[in-house]
């Protein structure tokens, strides 16, 4: 199990993580939801190691270190110039000390042009490729940064059933979605951060309550500025906005 404890990360003088706490459990898919800018990436990047500078602990409760047993897709994923989508495979595999393994079954399901430069791909295909250089590799743990985003709706579905399976192996899935119906499809549990904080930690059984949860603590004042700016419509073929 992955703990983090009192998280806090800033840049600068803008605290993002002011006191986050979360475990990541072996087996379970764990969604955090939290408005653009709430801090998700930041929290995935600490866990990850890409920040070394945060405040808390973030440990495996094993005391084996979190990196060498954990796969992150990034939220946009980058491929280094001339670098054919199969070399980039190649060398995911090579810079984790790993053996080279046969691409074919998993790309049959991604259908991705292997041999073309990853960074012509496009930007659902690059998520793709970057979920690709996971799923060839064991992992206990993955963090996926909007797994779902720029995916068509096959593949979706596709990455749905193949996060399923993971976490059915025992694969402890930390995922980030804007996506809320593919969070609660799928997750048994979600965290939502807000204020640098984590706002409410809700199980399966309280999934019905998130969206309410949301509406109320975040969006009911600016739904009243949305009825504010666009009036509703008064007589009958008109509308408010028109008669401005
Ligand atoms: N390298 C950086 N330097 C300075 N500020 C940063 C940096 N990375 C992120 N931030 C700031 O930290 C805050 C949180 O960003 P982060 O990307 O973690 O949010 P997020 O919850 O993932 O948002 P989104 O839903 O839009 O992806 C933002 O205000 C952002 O501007």
């Amino acid at each position: 199990m992955i703990e983090i404890q009192q998280l806090q990360k800033s840049f600068g003088a803008h605290a993002v993580l002011r006191d986050v706490s979360l475990t990541l459990r072996p087996g379970t898919l764990h969604g955090l939801v939290g408005a653009n800018g709430a801090g998700k990436t930041t929290l995935l990047h600490c866990l990850y190691g890409l920040h070394a500078d945060y405040r808390g602990t973030i440990r495996e409760t094993t005391g084996l270190p979190v990196r060498p047993s954990t796969g992150l897709l990034p939220y946009e994923p980058y491929f280094y110039p001339r670098l054919t989508g199969r070399e980039y495979l190649e060398f995911s595999l090579q810079a984790r000390g790993r053996p080279l393994v046969d691409f074919n079954g998993w790309n049959q399901l991604l259908e991705l042009p292997l041999d073309q430069y990853a960074e012509e791909y496009s930007a659902g295909m690059k998520k793709k490729l970057a979920l690709l250089a996971l799923l060839v590799q064991p992992f206990r743990y993955l963090i996926l940064d909007e797994p779902f985003n720029g995916l068509d709706l096959g593949a979706n579905l596709l990455v749905m059933g193949i996060l399923r399976r993971l976490r059915q192996q025992g694969v402890g899935i930390l995922l980030t979605s804007h996506l809320l119906g593919s969070l609660t499809e799928l997750c048994d549990e979600i965290t939502v951060l807000a204020d640098g904080r984590v706002r409410r930690h809700y199980a399966a059984a309280e999934f019905g309550q998130v969206a309410p949860d949301l509406l109320d603590n975040f969006f009911q004042d600016k739904l009243a500025q949305v009825r504010a700016l666009l009036p509703e419509a008064t007589g009958p073929g008109k509308t408010a906005a028109a008669t401005h």
